[in-house]
């Protein structure tokens, strides 16, 4: 995997940093990376979950759930950080058990999804870090009257992801369910390289010792110069060009079987940055299908952007035949991949000539090892990128305020954050 910073520097793109600026930079990359790794040696929350690739042990997954012979699908149950990993790899591999998310609690949705199953060969893998979240539990108690329904035995059909306490680990000993611990110090937006995110992708038959080899092929780079490592370039331009205004961050990625990982790139950058006033907006794009809608706004709009383009370097082809149509010939001949790097990088030169700074990422594939080197180097990036802000990277409490407010409102507890609803200010226009 590499980074190239080229299009971000101001000889390229008029909003970018100059050179002078990165390497003075350098000096706090090297202050951020050393508390960083003083973290990790003393597994402190958050900085943990840098210790993945090693810490994990993928031959206790599959063990666990190896009890599941050849289901059609699994069903995974759970939100955000324990959702989001898991489908990044599951959406971005082939395999022939179909993979599911049910995160929202969008009746209609769920209902269509059930509806839609073989539930006596569908393996549900309910997630939750503190067993208690609304959204997973609620699903999971449809799930399992749906399974009882369809006359399934859920028990025998259950793996549970959890913490060693909460309502999901109570439930997992009364039933003897098979279960996997969530490793402690590891935020969920942090953890796609533990029990978490890799327990979906195992079921589904991919190869997770890749997964983690990627990550620590990654985590080897990481070092004391920006310029030596490609997580920390990344991570310390991105800092750089927010606190330059560019307060918005579009990740772009050219691969179909990439669109998930923008979404579990905009929770991890979201959640981990968005504190203080400060932070970078991650907004979610895709290349070429974006090139003609979004673009116009990235090159022509508030110039409060940074770019991501990704892509693969190898892929699977297709060629495009041959046409007799004049103003067409110019395709015949090629490729749709040959097309798709034309667009890439197009839109990287477009953006460069109208002032935009955007950064360049490239994996040789999108194979399991692929995936685990780009996750393990956008996390430590947005680590990197949380000491340079001094935000505090591995709290959320401004997602806690909403939940504890729902669940006032369910009824399942005293929160004062409830009120604040019963009090909502109304200007009705009818
Ligand atoms: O794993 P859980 O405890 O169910 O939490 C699921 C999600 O809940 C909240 O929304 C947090 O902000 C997320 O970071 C977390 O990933």
């Amino acid at each position: 995997m590499q980074v190239d910073l080229g299009n971000v520097l101001d000889t390229a793109s008029a909003h970018g940093v100059s050179r002078e600026t990165l390497e003075r930079l350098d000096g706090r990359v090297a202050a951020a990376h050393d508390r960083i790794e003083r973290g990790r040696e003393a597994g402190e929350h958050g900085y943990e979950s840098l210790n993945l690739p090693n810490s994990t042990d993928p031959a206790a997954i599959r063990d666990a759930v190896s009890r599941f012979d050849d289901p059609s699908a699994v069903v995974t149950v759970g939100i955000g950080g324990s959702a989001l990993g898991a489908a990044t790899l599951t959406d971005a591999l082939e395999s022939d058990v179909d993979a599911y998310y049910l995160d929202n609690v969008d009746p209609e949705a769920v209902e269509r999804l059930l509806d839609s199953l073989d539930l006596a060969s569908t393996v549900v893998n309910v997630v939750s870090r503190s067993g208690t979240t609304a959204e997973t539990l609620a699903n999971f108690l449809v799930v399992q009257e749906a399974m009882a329904d369809a006359g399934v035995d859920w028990a025998d059909r259950t793996f549970v992801t959890t913490g060693e306490e909460g309502n999901l680990r109570d439930l997992a000993d009364q039933h003897d369910l098979p279960s996997l611990p969530v490793p402690d110090g590891v935020p969920g937006r942090f953890s796609v390289l533990s029990t978490v995110g890799l327990a979906a992708a195992a079921l589904c038959g991919h190869d997770i010792e890749a997964v983690l080899e990627g990550a620590a092929a990654q985590e080897a780079r990481l070092s004391d110069s920006l310029f030596d490592s490609p997580a920390y370039a990344y991570g310390a331009v991105s800092y750089a060009l927010a606190e330059r205004g560019l307060r918005q961050n579009a990740m772009m990625p050219y691969a179909e079987s990439l669109e998930t990982f923008s979404e579990w790139f905009a929770q991890l950058w979201a959640e981990s940055l968005g504190k203080d006033g400060l932070g970078q907006t991650p907004l979610r794009a895709l290349g070429a299908t974006d090139q003609h809608s979004q673009l116009q706004l990235y090159r022509a709009g508030p110039r409060d952007k940074l770019v991501t383009l990704v892509r693969a370097t190898e892929r699977e082809d297709v060629a495009i035949p041959e046409t007799d149509l004049d103003g067409l010939a110019y395709l015949g001949g090629s490729s749709l991949g040959e097309l798709l790097d034309a667009e890439f990088e197009a839109t990287e030169a477009s953006l460069a000539a109208a002032g935009c700074p955007n950064v360049r990422i490239e994996l040789d594939r999108v194979d399991e090892y692929g995936l685990g080197e780009l996750l393990y180097a956008m996390e430590a990036a947005c680590v990197l990128y949380g000491e340079l802000a001094s935000v505090d990277t591995f709290i959320q409490p401004a997602v806690e305020w909403g939940k504890r407010a729902a669940r006032g409102l369910l009824g399942g507890g005293d929160f004062e954050e409830a009120d604040a609803v019963e009090e909502k200010s109304r200007l009705v226009v009818e």
